[in-house]
């Protein structure tokens, strides 16, 4: 079961989430001299990195990977690596190294073996692990129903990325390729936050603790797992 983080307003929940991460990652470099610290990407954690990179931490030890990432270049709207590096990769932030997903290849399909082998050299467990979750159940890019996803919820698939396609495009644009880090990987993180904001998302959470079906609503693999605890940041 879930631990639940519940706030009056979003300034209070920042600051706390702010605070969790920064001692989780100094307690992971206090203990293995560097912390892996993967990040998701959109609106609600905007605030908690742009908080976050105030904080004089010792970023040069901290390497900061994505959650997921739409198979645009950097130069798009929906690029989460672009949003990283805007929002967290500054001030005393700038010093971590910041490792993405999005790499030469055309489809996220073709280019999801590169990927793996990035992410297979970051070191393990992974400290913190920041993930979302969106109105219709999905976190990271694992999204309901999408090509890929079973397998990227298999916990034997040993695979850290999967290439992901949803069913739906989204506001962003209509490409629906996606990497996605997959449950096995999330799985490897010591302490994993699942942030919500705003009554709408809550009633989804609320929805996913009740049922069982993991393709309707992939952010059941995480609430519903117990293998590694998972903390649910929420305010109004
Ligand atoms: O598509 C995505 O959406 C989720 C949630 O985004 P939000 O804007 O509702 O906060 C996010 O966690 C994920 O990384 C992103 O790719």
């Amino acid at each position: 079961m879930a631990e639940e983080k519940f706030y009056s307003d979003r300034e209070r929940l920042v600051q706390a989430l702010v605070h969790d991460c920064a001692s989780e990652l100094q307690k992971g470099i206090k203990e293995q001299g560097q912390a892996t610290f993967l990040v998701s990407g959109g609106s609600t954690p905007k605030p908690v990195y742009q908080e976050l990179s105030k904080r004089p931490l010792p970023w040069s030890k901290i390497t900061i990977a994505l959650v997921d990432e739409r198979w645009v270049d950097k130069s798009h709207s929906g690029s989460n690596q672009a949003f990283i590096e805007n929002n967290l990769i500054q001030n005393y932030a700038a010093e971590a190294t910041l490792l993405g997903m999005k790499n030469l290849y055309a489809t996220a399909a073709e280019g999801q073996p590169d990927c793996e082998r990035a992410y297979a050299e970051l070191s393990r467990p992974f400290d913190v692990c920041i993930l979302g979750m969106g109105n219709d159940g999905h976190t990271a890019s694992l999204f309901p129903d999408a090509q890929g996803l079973v397998q990227a919820l298999k916990p034997e698939s040993g695979k850290l990325c999967s290439a992901i396609t949803a069913k739906q495009s989204e506001v962003t644009g209509a490409n629906t390729e996606r990497m996605s880090l997959t449950l096995s990987a999330i799985l490897q993180a010591k302490n994993i936050k699942l942030l919500i904001t705003g009554e709408e998302k809550l009633k989804v959470y609320r929805e996913a603790l009740l049922g069982s079906d993991e393709i309707e609503m992939p952010v059941r693999s995480i609430l519903k797992q117990g293998l590694k605890p998972v903390t649910v940041y929420w305010a109004p």
